[in-house]
């Protein structure tokens, strides 16, 4: 039987997830698959693994502006980078794990068009504030919700779980046992959903 899930890490704080994450939708329906959002932190996955955010070598830096400008050209979305970079995604990623599990796309993609659209800065509790309002949902509610420490372990056990399974680096998918890292690898998810490659 064909695998009908795909599992997305994401973290707010990479423009290559935003990309995605306008994309994976669209895709997994295509398939008759399932997305699942799982919040992560990137930058504890560089830590784990020895590497390092793209932006930090000058030459893959000046490269990555034009190529994210080129894919959202090409995907037809905006993206604006932002004043604030990088940004403290910690607690957008902890409201995610707040959430119930039909809402965690839903919040990732505000979130990350609050960010990398209109050029808020997603690690001040008042920008958070108002995204949540936008869809019209309890801010302080979920804002307290976000500081649980069954909601803080969700989040470390999602990026546990990650480093654990491989990841080096965002947007991360898993369809059954494959992995891919990048939202250039759309192609090849497509022939495993698809049945092209086994
Ligand atoms: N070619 C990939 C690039 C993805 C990418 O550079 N992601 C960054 C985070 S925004 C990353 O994880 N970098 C790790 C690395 O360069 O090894 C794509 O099109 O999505």
């Amino acid at each position: 039987m064909r695998e009908r899930t795909i599992e997305f890490f994401w973290d707010s704080a990479s423009p290559y997830t935003y990309l995605a994450a306008t994309q994976i939708e669209t895709l997994a329906a295509r398939h008759g698959a399932a997305v699942v959002w799982k919040p992560f932190l990137l930058g504890k996955a560089f830590e784990a693994t020895g590497n390092r955010p793209p932006a930090t070598i000058p030459a893959k830096g000046k490269y990555l502006f034009q190529d994210l400008q080129l894919w959202a050209r090409y995907y037809g979305v905006p993206l604006r980078f932002p004043s604030v970079f990088p940004v403290a995604s910690l607690t957008s990623l902890r409201i995610a794990c707040a959430l119930p599990d039909a809402d965690v796309g839903v919040w990732a993609r505000a979130v990350m068009t609050a960010y990398w659209t209109r050029d808020q800065d997603i690690g001040q509790p008042e920008v958070l504030k108002n995204v949540i309002g936008e869809l019209g949902w309890d801010a302080d509610a979920l804002l307290a919700r976000a500081q649980d420490p069954a909601v803080k372990d969700k989040l470390r056990a999602n990026t546990d779980e990650a480093i654990a399974r491989g990841v080096f680096g965002a947007p991360t998918f898993f369809i059954g046992h494959h992995m891919f890292w990048g939202n250039d690898r759309f192609v090849l998810m497509e022939a495993v959903l698809a049945g092209r490659l086994g």
